[in-house]
């Protein structure tokens, strides 16, 4: 943790609008760029098969929706990503285009994570833009089933900051309730808002990231805490249960697990190396999205930090901290490990804490 971002962060800010076949993207995209008190936005739209279908159904067309063809966004055209938005930011500069930021709608199949990785690697990319969140939107009438046939919707679910409830018309408040219930459970810390046919504020789709430099502390603690059900929509009649399911997680939703630590001390940098490099090294590839703010000893202010897989974005100073507490965050969603694995791990932490400070 060496490197840190310049408080005077001015990347655009890119949202990844993910989300099963049909579940809505394109219908979400349509009501926020209809929108005309919102941000200027330019598109990115991924289409996999059908040329333009997609193209044909954003309604606000204009020049700035580029139109990717010919492959999946997570795997074969990454360079075309990286090429795409680097021409986007060169004909802004040269004020062939406006807007304030970027979003990218993927295919319904897309793995959001060797996207995020892309911002990550790329350093080019990373100069220019920034991830500013990931917005899952989930089909409340056959969310369900495909969570159930289809791991990648799973993973969509898992790694979002944000998750909209679409189709909540044609299902009952209960149906409904069921599914948040069950979308918590594999996302604890993403927030979850209905809309139907995209009617939802567009402010609540930005500035999701904690990994802002001008960002307040509080942001930053909330984008690690889990939500509790805030949406005012949220049984309506009073007949939806939501209470937690005793019955055992469906299939796909087991294979992802989350765990969440607070530590109330400061925690030796190199007790925290060690603890990350020893999560990475064994468990890299399963790790879907770390986060947290950690306080190292020696540090007065504390750091925002995030990664996917074994990449990480360079650590944020929190500058407005001052005076608060001293506690540590960190959140940890990974594949293919239960949560039981994930407090074993964050629980090593702890011990590492204990043992360098004592
Ligand atoms: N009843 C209802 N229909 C909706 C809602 N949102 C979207 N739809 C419909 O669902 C269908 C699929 O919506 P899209 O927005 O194209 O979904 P998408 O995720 O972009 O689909 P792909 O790009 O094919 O993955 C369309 O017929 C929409 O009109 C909603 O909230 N309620």
């Amino acid at each position: 943790m060496t490197d840190t971002m310049d408080a005077t962060d001015t990347r655009f800010p890119v949202t990844l609008l993910t989300g099963f076949l049909g579940a809505g993207k394109t219908t979400l995209l349509n009501a926020i760029l209809t929108n005309a008190t919102g941000p200027r936005i330019a598109v990115i739209v991924n289409e996999f098969g059908e040329a333009g279908l997609d193209h044909d159904l954003i309604e606000a067309v204009d020049e700035d929706i580029v139109l990717m063809q010919s492959g999946c966004l997570c795997c074969s055209i990454r360079g075309d990503l990286s090429r795409t938005l680097l021409d986007l930011a060169a004909r802004k500069k040269e004020d062939l285009l406006t807007f304030d930021r970027v979003v990218i709608e993927t295919t319904g199949l897309a793995d959001p994570a060797p996207i995020l990785q892309t911002f990550l690697l790329d350093t080019y990319l990373a100069k220019n833009f920034r991830i500013d969140g990931v917005v899952t939107v989930v089909d409340a009438a056959t969310g369900p089933d495909t969570l159930n046939r289809q791991f990648e919707a799973v993973s969509q679910v898992a790694m979002a900051d944000f998750l909209v409830l679409s189709k909540t018309d044609l299902v009952s408040e209960s149906t409904s309730g069921a599914l948040k219930t069950r979308l918590r459970s594999i996302n604890p810390t993403a927030d979850i808002l209905r809309a139907d046919r995209g009617g939802v504020p567009t402010t609540a789709l930005w500035d999701l990231s904690g990994m802002r430099p001008q960002g307040s502390s509080d942001h930053a603690v909330a984008w690690l805490t889990p939500t509790a059900p805030v949406d005012p929509l949220d049984n309506l009649s009073g007949l939806g249960s939501f209470a937690a399911s005793t019955a055992p997680a469906p299939k796909h939703d087991a294979r992802i697990g989350s765990a969440s630590i607070i530590l109330d001390d400061p925690i030796p940098a190199d007790a925290f190396d060690l603890w990350l490099d020893r999560l990475i090294m064994l468990r890299g590839p399963n790790i879907l999205r770390v986060k947290g703010i950690v306080h190292l000893i020696g540090i007065e202010m504390p750091f925002v930090f995030h990664g996917v897989q074994h990449l990480f974005d360079p650590p944020v100073p929190l500058n407005d901290w001052h005076g608060k507490n001293r506690q540590s965050r960190i959140v940890v969603i990974a594949r293919d490990m239960t949560s039981a694995e994930l407090v074993y791990n964050l629980d090593m932490l702890r011990s590492l804490q204990i043992a360098k400070t004592a």
